[in-house]
């Protein structure tokens, strides 16, 4: 059975919840999915599984620390392995050139400063939980989604996340794994069938999620 290991981090659960979604698709799917908090993950033989799947969400112009801590201390052994990326942003929940060039832009920052290509990124829109904000955050926020042109009603969360999209996003990643471990099993049988390759794939599929949003189980 093909191994998958998904590792992400979050701030108000966003990038869980998506982390678990695609767990589920993937593991519907035939594949040995793990799923763990990046602070899980200090003692994980990433070697160990034939693909890894990071997420994260962004906060402040940039994905959150411990990822890309995460990113760097593995970055050699990800070069070797099939490899995915997802990022939750509140651009992505903004369907103008100008957010997505900037959603774009934080995976470019993130592989400028890591060095790491993932081959494959989903970039989805994440949610505004007002709820879970304090009262600065909250008047922030309200600002942002105001400027943004989204709903800045504080006594309610809002989910943006377009779920088609991440389930599109999870079977892809899923076939392209199964594709390069077939390859790989093709061309060195003597290595023990693990999903190595010398260097990385060009291609990369970006799955844009730019939807108005839905009614939030989180919402109040
Ligand atoms: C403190 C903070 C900073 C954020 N900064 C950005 C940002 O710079 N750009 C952006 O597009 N979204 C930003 N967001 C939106 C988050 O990416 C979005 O809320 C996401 O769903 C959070 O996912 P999480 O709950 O997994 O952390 C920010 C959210 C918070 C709370």
């Amino acid at each position: 059975m093909t191994s998958i290991l998904i590792v992400y981090g979050t701030g108000e659960g966003q990038t869980a919840k998506v982390a678990a979604f695609v767990e589920s698709v993937l593991a519907d799917r035939g594949f040995d999915v793990t799923t763990r908090h990046v602070f899980e993950t200090d003692d994980a033989d990433i070697e160990a599984f034939d693909a890894v799947l990071v997420g994260s969400s962004v906060n402040n112009r940039a994905h959150r620390p411990e990822v890309v801590a995460f990113v760097e201390r593995h970055r050699e052994t990800l070069a070797t392995l099939p490899t995915g990326f997802f990022q939750l942003s509140l651009a992505s929940a903004v369907s103008t050139k100008w957010a997505r060039d900037g959603a774009l832009g934080f995976v470019d920052g993130l592989t400028e400063s890591t060095g790491w290509a993932p081959d494959r990124v989903g970039l989805f829109a994440g949610a505004l939980t007002f709820s879970r904000y304090g009262r600065a955050q909250r008047t922030l926020f309200k600002l942002a989604a105001i400027v943004m042109g989204l709903d800045g009603d504080t006594t309610r969360d809002y989910e943006y996340t377009d779920w088609a999209d991440v389930e599109r996003f999870a079977v892809e990643f899923g076939e392209f794994v199964e594709r390069e471990v077939a390859e790989h099993e093709r061309s060195c049988m003597e290595c023990g069938h693990r999903a190595r390759r010398t260097g990385r794939s060009a291609v990369r599929s970006v799955a844009l999620s730019a939807r108005r949003p839905r009614a939030s189980p989180t919402g109040r």
